[in-house]
């Protein structure tokens, strides 16, 4: 539980006891929470004194970044992988497994004599491009690039660290898992130092308690040049990460033949749909950009779509309503799952997938107070029941008793003319007749049909479909006067949309995703014309649940809807078949900050890789930016690392999205005491006494980094109890250190 503490601009929401935060510390937090852009500001339990700002503190901004406050290691994260091996596998004497490791990662100063090729890391990919942006970064670190490349895959100093750990407790006791820590190493500190330093020189900064505190503003040519390297340097870090993990799982399968790794990143074949603001496009098209992607919640929110390397690949089989697809994906990619009465698993990767698990989905957020605009109603029903002849303008024309219900929605309506026609079934055709004729033929017994016509409108209402990103109201109006023209409603209630043109219905489909309103597959089934000649027609059913009554514009549609618009809708899909293939393939995934998910086609909800410190998110319905400065997302089912002390051992956690602390948790434990503190505290005996049964360094050099310089991680665990949940608790028997 958290305690708020007043007395600044925004309140400061505190995951620690505020008696035990040094002064330092919670003077830094009143000065962040002071700041004009502040949205909120939360503290986590491992809250201490950092330079720029408080280490262990969520900072949501509008519009401004601090470069300070995200700090020097540009993100600096932590990264773990489970192994097949428990702990009798190991090597009785640790000592040899530590040295292939230290071997195998440079540690402290040292780098790669060559850097490490990147076909030796499987699961990323996109190394020609990502190092193709280097030159687009500060030009005052264009001369560091080949420095750059040999730190790929290198440990630093510090409390960096790697660790071969032991899971403790739960039916896999003992089971081997491998955990590292680290950044983005030289070359983020370079970036992150010459940003920092234009930030103070900022007019606007020029007030400010604490020069640290200096901002970028959005829409500033220094916010968008900091944007791009930080997103750069927090790639550079994710990869600086993979590599070294690939590293170190090759020393441990030198170490122990036949060990095998759960794979950390989880991808799709090219092919697959994914959706996008824009419409459904294959991964493979949309990799190397940036793209608006269908999010958990119905959000669309902006996100890279990148190439993670050739992995193996497994095909899932999926259907609903007689649709079936098959998708591809690795074994390990993680899947989202409505729970069902037999069981409540929530998610599973491929190779964990049963036929009939039903896969999660999601739908784009409709707006509540969805109401068709009259113009748009009038637009849509000229597209269905117009027509245009020759040069003019388009009629809008009401056969049998539309006139009563549409008219209405039209200007001018009393403009409106009545025309007769008798059909000649020969030719298939409709004659007109004049009205001064209707009379005589109607008494020779000729069946003479009427229908009202409008003229005088817009040639687009009949030639051009809306604008899907006009005003909502709009659409949702084109959809509602379309229908009115051409649409039913079954006896079930079920709403369907007619058309002999595919393309018609394509768009009225494109539009409903727009709007967040599901529709069924497009049908082809045959019409028996006038002529009694065969021609093909279309028909695409819609959600009864997303419509609304005001869309009916018929009475008789409405009133059939109404009967039955709780019926339950099966939208969902569920797995038919799930099988490994031979198959080797360049594989593609969205890397989706915040939520880690997005939507494939069929609003299919999906998971992808996670890790980040400064992240675009929505809060209280505001659209901030997150720093998290040592601290981790805690989005509800986000997985997080919560590492302890080079003695003390680390947790896996879940994340229970508390909004307070805007989804967060603690990045560790936290340090107690300043390295200075720490050496004049403790000796190297009492290091050896704290890191007993660890194999790891021993010596005066990472005194400072004693378990007792740490906040006890039990403690900080308990504190956010309302922020994670405890997956897995780890005990390290190895511990790298540089
Ligand atoms: N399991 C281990 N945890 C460690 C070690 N050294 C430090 N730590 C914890 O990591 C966080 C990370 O701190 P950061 O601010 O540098 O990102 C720190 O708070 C400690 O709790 C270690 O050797 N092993
Ligand atoms: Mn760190």
């Amino acid at each position: 539980m958290h305690t708020a503490i007043d007395g600044a601009r925004v309140p400061i929401r505190m995951w620690a006891d505020p008696q035990s935060v040094e002064d330092a510390a919670m003077r830094q937090l009143h000065n962040v929470a002071n700041l004009p852009w502040v949205h909120g500001l939360a503290v986590m339990p491992d809250v201490h004194y950092g330079k720029g700002a408080t280490v262990g503190s969520v900072i949501a901004m509008r519009e401004a970044v601090s470069p300070a406050a995200v700090g020097v290691d540009i993100g600096c994260g932590m990264s773990a992988v489970r192994t097949s091996l428990t702990a009798t596998d190991l090597p009785d004497d640790l000592g040899v497994l530590r040295r292939r490791i230290e071997s195998a990662v440079p540690v402290g100063f040292a780098m790669h004599r060559t850097p490490v090729n990147p076909a030796r890391v499987p699961g990323t990919g996109g190394w020609q491009q990502f190092w193709a942006g280097f030159r687009d970064l500060h030009p005052g670190v264009q001369n560091l690039q080949d420095r750059a490349r040999a730190q790929v895959g290198t440990l630093g100093g510090g409390n960096h660290f790697i660790e071969v750990c032991l899971e403790q407790g739960g039916p896999d006791a003992g089971r081997v898992w491998l955990m590292l820590h680290s950044g983005s190493r030289g070359i983020g500190n370079e970036l992150a130092k010459r940003h920092i330093d234009i930030a103070r020189k900022l007019p606007h900064n020029a007030d400010l308690p604490d020069p640290d505190l200096a901002v970028f503003v959005a829409g500033t040519p220094e916010m968008q040049a900091y944007r791009r390297d930080l997103f750069w340097a927090q790639d550079y870090a994710a990869r600086n990460r993979a590599t070294m993990l690939s590293l170190v799982q090759l020393a441990l399968a030198d170490t122990v033949p036949g060990t095998r790794f759960d794979t950390p990143i989880s991808c799709f074949a090219g092919e697959t749909l994914v959706m996008t603001e824009a419409g459904s496009r294959p991964i493979s098209k949309l990799a190397g950009g940036m793209h608006m992607l269908l999010t958990d919640g119905g959000k669309w929110v902006k996100a890279p779509v990148k190439a993670f390397g050739r992995q193996p690949l497994w095909e899932v089989v999926i259907g609903r309503y007689g649709e079936e697809r098959t998708i591809r994906a690795t074994g390990e990619h993680r899947w989202l799952l409505r729970p069902k009465v037999a069981h409540n698993r929530t998610e599973a990767t491929t190779a964990e997938l049963r036929v009939g698990d039903r896969l999660a989905h999601v739908f784009p957020a409709r707006s509540a107070d969805l109401q068709p605009s009259r113009k748009g109603i009038a637009r849509g029903f000229v597209f269905g029941d117009g027509s245009i002849s020759g040069d003019s303008m388009a009629h809008a024309n009401f056969f049998g008793h539309k006139d009563k219900a549409l008219l209405p929605f039209f200007d001018g309506n009393d403009r409106v003319r009545t025309y007769h026609y008798t059909y000649n079934d020969a030719v298939v055709r409709k004659d007109h007749v004049c009205a001064d004729k209707v009379e005589a033929l109607r008494a020779a017994g000729v069946t003479v049909r009427e229908y009202k016509r409008l003229g005088g409108l817009p040639r687009e209402w009949k030639r051009e479909y809306p604008d899907l990103d006009g005003p909502a109201a709009d659409l949702y109006g084109w959809l509602a006067g379309y229908f009115a023209a051409d649409g039913e409603v079954g006896k079930t209630g079920r709403p369907a949309i007619w058309s002999s043109n595919r393309t018609n219905l394509e768009f009225f489909k494109a539009a409903c995703e727009a709007l967040g309103i599901w529709t069924l597959p497009i049908r082809q089934k045959t019409r028996t014309g006038f002529g009694k000649a065969e021609t093909p027609v279309f028909v695409m059913g819609l959600s009864r649940s997303d419509l609304t009554p005001e869309f009916f514009v018929h009475d008789e549609h409405r009133v059939r809807w109404e009967a039955n618009r709780n019926a339950v809708e099966r939208r969902g899909w569920t797995v038919r078949a799930v099988r490994a293939t031979n198959e080797i393939e360049e594989v593609f995934c969205a890397v989706v900050e915040g939520t880690h998910s997005f939507a494939l086609d069929g609003h299919i909800l999906t998971g992808n890789c996670h890790h980040n410190y400064v992240a675009e998110e929505v809060h209280d319905g505001v659209e901030v930016l997150v720093t998290r400065k040592g601290a981790i997302r805690a989005g509800s089912g986000d997985m997080g690392i919560i590492p302890g002390s080079m003695g003390t051992g680390s947790y896996i956690v879940r994340g229970l999205g508390n909004t307070g602390s805007f989804e967060s948790a603690s990045h560790g434990a936290g340090r107690r005491m300043s390295r200075t503190k720490a050496r004049k505290t403790f000796t190297e005996a009492d290091l050896a006494a704290q890191t007993e049964g660890v194999e790891c360094r021993k010596d005066g050099g990472v005194v400072d980094e004693i378990p007792a310089a740490y906040k006890d991680i039990e403690s900080v665990i308990a504190a956010q109890t309302d922020l994670v949940e405890v997956v897995t608790h780890l005990k390290q028997v190895i511990c790298v250190k540089g």
